[in-house]
């Protein structure tokens, strides 16, 4: 079974592990480094899995997920987030941020 892993977030939902593009990177260096950061993991192999636009009350987010289907060492919450792997069942029933709705949705039906 497919798993996926979520870290921690200080917004009290789960999220999915990730951060602010910088303005020199493209959104594959984007998540090596902040995989790198938050996991201490090393992405060996990521494809587009979903992008998508999202108005919060604040602030307005673009979103880009993509699917890691291989990477090196052994994913911790090295920024004392907790950190968790979850089935895809078990990930049906968390609560995640509003932004993520349709890519939970996605994940529900192709992974
Ligand atoms: N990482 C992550 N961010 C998400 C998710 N869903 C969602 O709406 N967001 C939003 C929240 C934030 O506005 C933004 C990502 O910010 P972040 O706090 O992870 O950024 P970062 O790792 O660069 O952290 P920082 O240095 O700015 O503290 O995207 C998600 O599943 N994962
Ligand atoms: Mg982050």
């Amino acid at each position: 079974m497919k798993q996926t892993i979520r870290p921690p977030t200080p917004r009290g939902k789960w999220e999915f592990p990730g951060g602010k593009i910088e303005s020199e990177e493209t959104t594959e260096q984007a998540l090596v480094r902040e995989l790198k950061e938050e996991l201490n993991i090393d992405v060996l192999k990521q494809s587009p899995f979903m992008s998508l636009s999202f108005e919060y009350p604040e602030k307005h987010v673009n979103l880009h997920f993509q699917l890691v289907t291989e990477y090196s060492g052994e994913a911790q919450g090295i920024e004392g987030q907790k950190v968790q792997w979850f089935n895809k069942e078990a990930l049906m029933q968390l609560t995640f941020p509003d932004a993520n709705v349709p890519v939970v949705k996605r994940i529900n039906e192709l992974l």
